[in-house]
């Protein structure tokens, strides 16, 4: 495809101000701006120059404001204004998402499960809206998944509807149109009708690059993608390779049903859970207890920044909608809440609610890693006091603990703190116990400096909600 060619920054469109380009289409341009009325960032489309001529394509594009607009999601990309330039070309003006695409997290590195599986509820929640419009996205891929701050963490927004078309109108649809490796084999066929079913196999595409980091091979090829991640739920493998059937007729009849399947998947208890740092690396963090002294390194600003008790607070919950964690914004960047195994500190129990929210999941395990966080997962009272000695029996980290008691309205138990780790972080443990619900909770949490306040306003901020 032709992209749009390079234009100069201009200073205002309209009454919103330009502050920077985001990137150019095929057909567009993108512009962050400014309304300064409403004081708030905003993401202005403006036609490139070189396509404004053309009618069917000017007719797309004013479509496409059009369909958002009327769909007015809360998983889409709003649409706020239109307006037309001087030079006739049409612009309109949308949510600005500040972070980035799907497809900067899945280049980012390997996401956790619970990440990947939340990623995908939203996405078909957006391509779900769409088809209750009337609508056929014909191009969802990770790049036109866009994310956007919210007070819980994130939202996706589905975003780029230039192939979009109505269902009524799409049987016997001649051109071609999507993009290869995401696109439905039925819509590279010219003259092939489309209907729902195909965003339900680019949604299947998805999936599997977001669970493998890889696309799927391209038809006849078939590998389902618990070859490429082994452990997949086996109903999850199922699902994808479902969705990605050559033949229409064997995929789920529309995103709602693909949605709810991957809704219910990751509600399933034996999905891969949050385990506590602790008892698993405990041998590694033996180890680097006599070397740490000599380990310490110089922390980066922005991880610094992460932990400062100047930024604001996230509600952050486990997928039982149990335990609801404050987090500072930065460290909420990934969450897996599907549960725990409290066997992993040497407890009997089977699954119970539990959540890690960090800033780099994956690396929590690594004790070497600059990741702020917390864990947290629930015991049961019955069996274990919020006593920690018994409980944390190994050493993570250099020196003795400071051991205090903690007591709020909500909880009371005990915090051990160590402040000496590797790479200069501190390690937090903590059993507190519910005062109304008899419920005990065992904590973790990691900081890349000593910040106590940090601590006792995440402890105080823990909620149950049953
Ligand atoms: N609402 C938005 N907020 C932030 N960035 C956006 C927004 N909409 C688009 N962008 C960014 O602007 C760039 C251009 O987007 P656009 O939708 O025109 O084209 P594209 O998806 O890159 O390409 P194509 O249309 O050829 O598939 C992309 O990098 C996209 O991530």
């Amino acid at each position: 495809m032709v992209k749009a060619v390079a234009v100069a920054q201009p200073e205002r469109f309209g009454r919103y101000r330009v502050l920077r380009r985001l990137g150019s289409g095929s057909f567009a341009t993108v512009w962050l701006g400014h309304d300064d009325l409403l004081d708030t960032p905003v993401a202005i489309k403006v036609l490139a120059e070189n396509w404004s001529h053309q009618l069917d394509i000017h007719h797309r594009f004013v479509e496409e404001a059009r369909i958002l607009r009327q769909a007015d999601s809360e998983w889409l990309v709003r649409v706020h204004d239109i307006g037309t330039l001087p030079d006739e070309r049409p612009y309109f003006v949308m949510t600005y998402a500040d972070r980035g695409s799907v497809a900067d997290r899945i280049a980012a590195g390997p996401l956790p499960m619970d990440e990947a599986l939340r990623l995908l509820t939203e996405i078909g929640q957006g391509v779900t809206v769409l088809h209750r419009h009337g609508t056929i996205h014909r191009d969802i891929k990770p790049s036109n998944v866009l994310l956007q701050s919210s007070p819980v963490g994130e939202r996706v927004l589905v975003a780029d509807l230039g192939f979009a078309k109505s269902i009524d109108e799409a049987s016997g649809f001649t051109a071609a149109a999507g993009t290869p490796g995401y696109m439905s084999p039925e819509q590279s066929v010219v003259g092939g009708d489309i209907d729902v079913r195909a965003d339900v196999y680019s949604l299947g595409a998805v999936a599997y690059e977001l669970l493998t980091g890889r696309r799927p091979p391209r038809p006849p090829a078939r590998v389902p993608p618990s070859r490429v991640r082994p452990g997949l739920p086996p109903a999850l493998d199922e699902l994808i390779m479902s969705a990605l059937s050559p033949n229409r007729a064997d995929r789920p009849p529309d995103a709602a049903t693909f949605t709810s399947r991957i809704r219910a998947i990751r509600m399933s208890p034996d999905l891969e859970v949050a385990v506590p740092w602790w008892r698993r690396h405990r041998a590694a963090w033996t180890r680097i207890a006599v070397t740490t002294a000599t380990a310490l390194a110089v922390l980066s600003g922005s991880t610094a920044a992460a932990a400062s008790p100047g930024v604001s607070l996230v509600d952050v919950y486990d997928s039982s909608g149990e335990i609801h964690v404050l987090v500072p914004l930065p460290w909420a960047r990934q969450v897996q809440a599907n549960g725990w195994s409290p066997r992993e500190l040497g407890m009997v129990g089977g699954h119970e609610p539990g959540l890690l929210v960090a800033t780099d999941v994956p690396s929590w395990p690594d004790p070497d890693a600059e990741v702020s966080g917390v864990f947290a997962g629930l015991l049961d009272s019955d069996e274990r006091g919020p006593r920690l000695d018994g409980l944390v029996d190994s050493v993570p980290c250099a020196g003795t603990p400071q051991q205090r008691p903690f007591s709020d309205a909500r909880w009371e138990g005990e915090v051990w703190q160590w402040l000496d780790c590797p790479e200069g972080g501190t390690f937090t443990a903590a059993a507190l116990r519910h005062r109304e619900h008899d419920r005990t909770l065992y904590l973790e949490i990691r900081q890349p400096d000593q910040q106590p306040e940090v601590v006792d306003r995440l402890l105080s901020g823990i909620r149950l909600t049953s």
